[in-house]
């Protein structure tokens, strides 16, 4: 599936400069453009691989390219202000390649968390293919003002977007480690599970064909009905057998004993797809009541089978309760298989409501400071009158 990718705010922008990094190293080729958007001009020039023409600089007449310091209602204002900047840098983009945007955005901060659903919104007016986001949750330990930015656009982002992916920082934290620290891990874990789920079916040159390929209709169609999405992943180191290849796999020549191999082979796949789903997944949720799922194997195309797909697949039916469950396999040159999942339209997620509770309970604050003022407002008003009356 190819890409236009916006990475908008600090973190947006780095996980998509990691997203150009992922692509070269692999030959993905998923990625067919990178923009970064930020009011903060120290950000953009930290980016290594995004080009510098595609590197957007939002805001300056307020912010003056300091950044909006968290405030995100400052940064959905800069974002509104100079979107003819951003659609300037998409207008380089030959679109007609590409079969879907995605706006990548930390939701905790000020720029990414504010502007990223004012061009999700944008875009979902002016072309027809479907804008997606990338939302990362802020760590709870982060301090207030994060969670209640997340809390407040992650609402906007999802009801702007066709279908937001999420990852939880709160739960990849690694204990003992500072927030900081982690995110090139974190980063590296973010580009390796979504960069296999949409490398899916991008073939190139030279590599092999896929028995049962994933093509991004199949991704789209599962991304399609909107709401929330999680993945899950799971991989296992194997052997390249250079001798085995999209031969070996409709022989079954894999120069053993052909059926203990391929026992081997599906028992792993099986396994690996268990893991993935019941493991750590990038948004933490129940994936009983999970609207629809995509499974992709990826791996050396002997270790990879049919069979082993179809027994993951069913059991993803049977967990999910879903009847929407696609599946196909991703072959790869990489020494290990790997399972990732694509959970979308998740209802049973904790963070979420936590994130909802925190949204409602701001805006009873606002309500009740509002309130409060236009009582003291009206006191004030009847206190003026009691000092005014003597004089009139
Ligand atoms: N996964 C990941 N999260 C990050 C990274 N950098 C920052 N974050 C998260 O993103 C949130 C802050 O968003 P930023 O992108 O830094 O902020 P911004 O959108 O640039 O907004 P301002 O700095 O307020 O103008 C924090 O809550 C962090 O949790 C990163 O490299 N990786």
């Amino acid at each position: 599936m190819k890409l236009a990718m916006i990475g908008f705010g600090q973190a947006g922008g780095k996980i998509v400069d990691r997203f150009l990094d992922y692509d070269d190293r692999t030959g993905s080729g998923i990625v067919r453009a990178a923009i970064a958007v930020n009011s903060a001009k120290a950000d953009l020039i930290g980016l290594d691989n995004i080009p510098q023409e595609n590197r957007v600089l939002i805001g300056q007449a307020r912010v003056k390219g300091h950044g909006v310091g968290a405030d995100n209602e400052l940064g959905a204002e800069v974002a509104e202000e100079d979107i003819d900047e951003v659609q300037n840098a998409i207008d380089s983009i030959p679109t007609h390649e590409v079969d879907a945007f995605l706006i990548v955005a930390g939701m905790g901060g000020g720029t990414g968390s504010g502007g990223a659903p004012v061009l999700a919104k944008h875009l979902k007016r002016i072309y027809t293919i479907p804008v997606y986001g990338l939302g990362v949750l802020p760590g709870t330990d982060e301090g207030g003002i994060y969670t209640l930015n997340a809390a407040r656009s992650f609402q906007t982002f999802v009801r702007e977007v066709d279908n937001l992916l999420v990852f939880d920082n709160d739960s990849w934290r690694q204990t003992g480690e500072s927030m900081e620290g982690g995110y090139d891990q974190i980063n590296e874990e973010i580009v390796r599970r979504f960069g296999i789920l949409f490398g899916a079916g991008e073939v190139g040159e030279g590599q092999e064909v896929a028995e049962s390929v994933v093509d991004s209709s199949e991704i789209i169609n599962t991304l399609s009905g909107g709401g929330v999405s999680t993945v899950g992943f799971a991989s296992e180191d194997v052997e390249v057998n250079s001798g085995g290849g999209l031969l070996s796999r409709f022989t079954g020549d894999t120069g053993g004993d052909d059926s203990l191999d391929a026992a081997n082979t599906t028992n792993r796949i099986t396994s690996l797809v268990r893991k993935a789903a019941l493991g750590r997944l990038t948004l933490p949720c129940e994936i009983e009541g999970t609207e629809r799922a995509l499974l992709v194997l990826s791996g050396p195309s002997e270790y990879l089978n049919r069979k082993g797909i179809e027994r993951g697949r069913k059991w993803l039916e049977e967990e999910t309760g879903s009847m929407e469950v696609r599946g196909g396999d991703f072959p790869r040159g990489e020494p290990e298989v790997a399972a990732a999942i694509l959970l979308s339209g998740v209802t049973n997620v904790p963070r979420i409501k936590r994130l909802q509770q925190v949204a409602i309970e701001a805006q009873d604050n606002i309500d009740d400071i509002q309130q409060d003022s236009s009582e003291n407002l009206e006191e004030l008003v009847e206190d003026d009158e009691d000092e005014l009356e003597p004089l009139f």
